[in-house]
């Protein structure tokens, strides 16, 4: 059905249709087209108090809650024109190949630290007992000691490490979709994460985007690979507009990774003109660029107020010298409006979560009041639970809002910008 989803979404808009063309992201508010989520799965579920601080969750949510909350985000999106694909269907549809598959569940258990030889072999043949659809939905789930019963004589290795519960660990940040991959203009970043919990995510994208139908013939442009041994994550990659890329240097996105990935813009002859590298604090409150500030509308921003600045942002253009290539990298000591000013020519607006009260402001940016999703020029979707910064938003700035419920969702760290990766913006 999703597939269905997107052949429409092709066929609708002409500048889609071509192959060469089915991504299309050059800025962070024109009217959004496609978008790629994950519907929380049974990976919540498999979440325990000691696996929360590794797997960088902050608390349990209740599965059938998160789930109707996402369904409404999904359904919020659907009735504004926008079509919804799922992660875990095109990911199913991209192994279709019997090839394929073999390679993908080979390397999924080799990225998954799967402790012994025997314990391999035994996943690899109960993840061949699943259809496709379900092999996903487990892989993401997670594998349990107790499931293998059936598929694995005990070794002496398997008797004397069999406390931890799993064998493969859940992954309850699937549906933070913005960060293992990032759409910028008709490429994309295949990511490496920081953390292994997150870098096992990239693989679901790597299969969809090299051996999905709808994609693997696009000659997408990849600005960056998971085979890097840099990191970079798609919270901290803004495209502010059709030449000006921001991009944070963070807790979770190093220097190097933002310089390869300007490079490879400027190789390439996208449009992309400058990269800007935010270089904001390592913190969890933090976290990436999309935590602190995101775009509302042309000429308007949600922040986190300790994010104003002055902040230091090196920007990187492109020169081509005698020998070829050269990026001219200049440091600069900014308030984050002069920057957003200079680099969008107009005047901007900053609005600060929590309208800058101390305590609200604190509140409402640690439950994602600056992580709004744009789905058109000054019309966003946000959590309710954040009801100081949307009534700023709504009453004071005129920003149409589409309040979605947060209670269990918002438990994950990320709001309605971080559990979307737009595929399919118009152009403003
Ligand atoms: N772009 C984002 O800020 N994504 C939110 C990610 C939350 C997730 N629990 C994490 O720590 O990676």
């Amino acid at each position: 059905m999703e597939t269905a989803l997107l052949k429409k979404t092709l066929n609708e808009s002409p500048a889609a249709y071509a192959v060469h063309n089915v991504l299309n992201v050059t800025s962070e508010i024109g009217q959004l087209k496609t978008v790629l989520l994950h519907r929380p799965g049974q990976e919540i579920e498999n979440l325990t108090p000691e696996l929360l601080e590794r797997l960088l969750f902050d608390d349990i949510p209740y599965l059938k809650v998160a789930r109707e909350e996402h369904d409404y985000f999904a359904n919020v999106l659907r009735e504004n024109g926008v079509k919804v694909l799922y992660l875990e269907t095109l990911a199913a549809e991209a192994i279709k190949d019997q090839g394929v598959k073999t390679q993908f569940i080979s390397q999924f258990i080799d990225e998954a630290s799967v402790e012994s030889e025997s314990l391999k072999e035994a996943l690899t043949e109960y993840f061949n007992s699943f259809s496709n659809q379900d092999l996903i939905n487990k892989m993401m789930a997670g594998i349990r000691r107790e499931e293998l019963r059936d598929f694995h004589r005990i070794s002496l290795y398997d008797q004397v490490n069999n406390l931890y519960p799993f064998i493969c660990d859940p992954m309850p940040n699937l549906y933070f979709t913005r960060d293992p991959f990032a759409t910028v203009g008709n490429g994309i970043t295949m990511n490496h994460m920081r953390t292994q919990t997150r870098n096992r995510e990239t693989i679901f994208a790597k299969y969809i985007f090299k051996n999905h139908l709808q994609f693997k013939d696009a000659q997408i442009p990849f600005w960056f690979d998971r085979e890097e041994d840099t990191s970079l994550e798609g919270g901290d990659v803004l495209v502010l507009s059709d030449t000006t890329l921001a991009i944070g240097i963070s807790q979770r996105t190093d220097a190097a990774s933002v310089e390869k990935v300007c490079r490879r813009l400027f190789q390439n002859n996208s449009k992309f003109e400058t990269v800007l590298a935010f270089h904001i604090p390592s913190s969890r409150a933090f976290m990436h660029l999309d935590t602190v500030f995101t775009m509302v509308d042309y000429d308007k921003f949600t922040i986190h107020s300790e994010i104003e600045g002055p902040l230091t942002v090196y920007e990187m253009t492109k020169h081509n010298g005698k020998n070829g290539l050269k990026i001219k990298i200049e440091k600069q000591d900014m308030k984050l409006e002069d920057i957003l000013k200079k680099h969008l020519g107009r005047d901007i607006a900053l609005i600060r979560c929590g309208n800058g009260d101390k305590i609200a402001g604190a509140r409402e940016q640690w439950n994602d009041g600056a992580n709004t999703l744009a789905i058109a020029p000054g019309e966003v979707v946000v959590y309710s639970r954040n009801h100081v910064t949307n009534k700023v938003l709504s009453e004071e700035y005129g920003v149409k809002l589409h309040i979605i419920p947060s209670s269990e969702l918002s438990r994950g760290r990320g709001g309605p910008r971080c559990m979307s990766m737009p595929l399919y913006r118009e152009n403003l």
